[in-house]
């Protein structure tokens, strides 16, 4: 795999736009890294993607493939960044956070949530006496400016260090 992965995502059609337009759909599954866009012409466009998140995807589909390499990276020092863009109402903040990132939905929770608790997962897990700085954030850009949303620090963060303190009374 590349270093830079993309992929889109359909969200499923909304109650007004389902009211609106009915329940026809402009694109067409091919698998899971294709799909057919029709215009208003009918012309037939196909695009591939990395991955293709059809709109009954669920968000651990979504964590698992961008998120959780990325995850595991950045646990060995390697940064990683996730961007989602796309026009109003496309589901960005949905991917991103989910219904809210207060809600603790345990299906509907999006990456951001994920992602974090995959960092302590991943911490917790080591067994030696790694330290760890953990700085993670997230921005908006909307008409080219930057806007933090959320940023969170961990410094001098010793996950083993239970571990290793077992480790030297038992030896
Ligand atoms: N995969 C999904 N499954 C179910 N509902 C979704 C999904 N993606 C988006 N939605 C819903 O679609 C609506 C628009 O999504 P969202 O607010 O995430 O769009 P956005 O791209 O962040 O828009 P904006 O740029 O205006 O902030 C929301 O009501 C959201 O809950």
């Amino acid at each position: 795999m590349s270093n830079i992965t993309v992929c889109a995502r359909f969200r499923p059609l909304s109650s007004k736009e389902r009211r609106d337009h009915g329940d026809a759909l402009c694109i067409q599954y091919v698998d899971s890294e294709t799909f057919i866009f029709k215009d208003e012409k009918a012309e037939e466009l196909t695009f591939s993607f990395d991955r293709v998140f059809y709109d009954k995807s669920e968000q651990i589909d979504v964590y698992r493939h961008l998120a959780q390499p990325i995850v595991q990276d950045a646990l060995n020092a390697i940064n990683g960044t996730i961007i989602t863009f796309g026009q109003t109402g496309a589901g960005k903040t949905y991917s991103m956070e989910g219904p809210g990132v207060l809600e603790c939905d345990a299906v509907k929770k999006g990456l951001l949530s994920r992602v974090v608790e995959g960092i302590f997962e991943c911490t917790k897990s080591s067994d030696d006496t790694s330290k760890y700085s953990i700085k993670l954030s997230m921005v908006e850009i909307y008409m080219e400016k930057v806007r933090y949303k959320y940023i969170c620090y961990w410094y001098d963060y010793f996950p083993a260090i239970r571990t290793s303190r077992d480790q030297i009374s038992r030896s």
